[in-house]
């Protein structure tokens, strides 16, 4: 499994912490930026991891920015992406379990490097229920939602 990473300016440093540590632990990583202080436009960065998972070039991905809100909403503008922003691991489960999420935001002035690894780790351990779960997600990517 290919795990891209994606940040702006707020995020980059948590970002860089989880990449290094995702392989370390023998996950394949994609870092996509971005890598220092200067600042930076979120929803290109967004747009960037969400344009990477939906080619099919990583299977989960990581969004980091201040308060993963911003990416959040940049990432779910694509219908490829179920985005969920989550600062504890029982909500990066259910994302997993229930919404079949395939990224995860985090907000790295909210969220230390401890905390976001468990939600890494709950995230990418947890697998989809599917059943009345399925037609839930089905939906989610119907073009009315109805
Ligand atoms: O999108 C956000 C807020 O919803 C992120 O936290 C951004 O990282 C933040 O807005 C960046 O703020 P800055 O003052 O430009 O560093």
């Amino acid at each position: 499994m290919i795990i891209a990473l994606a940040a702006d300016h707020a995020g980059f440093a948590l970002k860089d912490q989880l990449r290094d540590w995702l392989g370390e632990v023998g996950h394949e990583v994609l870092d996509l930026g971005t890598n220092g202080p200067d600042s930076v436009d979120y929803p290109r960065f967004g747009k960037l991891l969400a344009d990477t998972i939906a080619a099919g070039k990583a299977t989960r991905g990581i969004a980091v920015c201040g308060s993963g809100i911003g990416i959040s909403i940049a990432v779910n503008r694509n219908p490829a992406c179920r985005c969920a922003l989550v600062n504890e691991p029982l909500s990066a489960a259910l994302a997993r379990e229930h919404n079949d999420a395939n990224v995860l935001a985090l907000g790295a002035r909210l969220t230390g490097i401890d905390l976001a690894k468990a939600c890494v780790t709950a995230f990418l351990d947890t697998s989809f229920a599917g059943g009345r779960h399925q037609a839930r997600v089905d939906l989610l990517s119907a073009t009315t939602g109805d």
